[in-house]
């Protein structure tokens, strides 16, 4: 389905700043229900490590005290951005169309991902055959068609999911994500860029200027979080972030996948800390900055591959991670069920 540029159907920017305002909390009950389990379970106290807090996390923010992955979700926006123009990827616009129908096809990484462990797979398609403008030289939405497309992207859980894992495809992003990123952090426009699809040196300098204008020309609108979002992001970003504030509303677990997806939750971030406290970074991507934007976002993640793919390729793998982590608490005997000693 595609989201024209402009639709009428948004949300304005307050009510979305209002739905902040309004975000339920992770369950104590289901927490201290995983715990007092995990401390009769046929286990060293402590000895599965991070997996236990991943259980915990998936019983908070479902709100289960017997947390459960049934139905896990890849949710994929894909859109096309008018700073490609200024030679900012290795790839040209045309792949956008053709990963589609790669996706569709199940050509892709993340459809043998979502296979191998069991996912679901959506693709939204944003607009992918109109670019939204090259943000260099102009604003990538207005507010009505930005708040739209949040709104849109609140879409990615309607058709049920216990555990959201979120991507995206759009030639260019990574440049639209490093102006996001310094225009929300500062510093200098090379502290947020790199070789995304693998561009050379000379590619590398042009998304450091290009980063540099696009924020230049900004530079008395960036203390709203929102304006950054619809000035120098994109549909894609946009989309994500509507996705990741569904979720915590209707209390689903989020997995933020890479370098692009972590754009649209350090907006969020940046409106409001406690926002992501339902999100788990899946993966820190090869891009540099990534680990950096990590740590402003207070997320520790999961593990390092060295993967810089984006497609939700990173959180697909930790949903795997996840899914381990809940059967071993939900399947495991306890002390008293199996007649094993407890510690002396
Ligand atoms: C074949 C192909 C498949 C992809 N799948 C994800 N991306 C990733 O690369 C793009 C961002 O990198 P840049 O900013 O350098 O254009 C996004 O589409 C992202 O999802 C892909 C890129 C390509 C070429
Ligand atoms: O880490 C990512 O999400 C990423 C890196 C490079 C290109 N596209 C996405």
């Amino acid at each position: 389905m595609a989201l024209p540029p402009h639709s009428p159907s948004g949300l304005p920017f307050d009510d979305i700043r209002d739905l902040l305002t309004r975000l339920p909390e992770a369950d104590a009950a289901a927490i201290a229900a995983v715990r007092a389990r995990d401390a009769e379970l046929t286990k060293p106290a402590g000895s599965l490590g991070r997996l236990e807090e991943i259980v915990e996390w998936v019983a908070a923010w479902s709100a289960n005290p017997k947390p459960r992955v049934d139905r896990p979700l890849v949710a994929i926006f894909a859109t096309a951005h008018g700073v490609t123009r200024q030679g900012v990827s290795a790839f040209p616009d045309s792949v956008n169309r053709q990963m589609l129908e790669n996706f569709a096809a199940g050509g892709a990484a993340i459809n043998q991902l979502c296979v191998a462990n069991d996912i679901g797979l959506k693709v939204f398609d944003l607009a992918i055959d109109v670019p939204t403008p090259d943000i260099t030289v102009d604003d990538a939405m207005d507010e009505p068609g930005c708040a739209a497309t949040i709104a849109f992207g609140m879409e990615a859980i309607a058709g049920g999911t216990d555990l959201l894992c979120l991507g995206e495809m759009g030639i260019g992003n990574t440049t639209v994500a490093a102006a996001v990123y310094h225009a929300l952090y500062g510093g200098r426009p090379e502290d947020w860029i790199g070789p995304g699809t693998g561009v050379d040196a000379e590619g590398l300098r042009r998304k450091a200027e290009a980063v540099g204008r696009a924020v230049q020309r900004n530079k008395d609108h960036l203390s709203d979080p929102l304006e950054v979002l619809r000035r120098v992001g994109g549909r894609e970003i946009a989309a994500l972030a509507g996705a990741i504030l569904a979720a915590r509303l209707q209390r689903i677990p989020v997995l933020l996948d890479g370098y692009v997806v972590t754009a649209a939750a350090a907006v969020l971030h940046a409106l409001e800390p406690s926002s992501l406290d339902h999100c788990l970074a899946a993966h820190r991507s090869a891009e540099p900055a990534h680990g950096r934007v990590l740590e402003r976002i207070a997320k520790r993640p999961l593990f390092d591959f060295g993967m810089r793919l984006g497609e939700a390729s990173g959180a697909a793998l930790a949903c795997g991670i996840v899914k381990n982590a809940v059967a071993v608490h939900s399947g495991m005997a306890t002390f008293e069920q199996a007649s094993v000693s407890r510690k002396g």
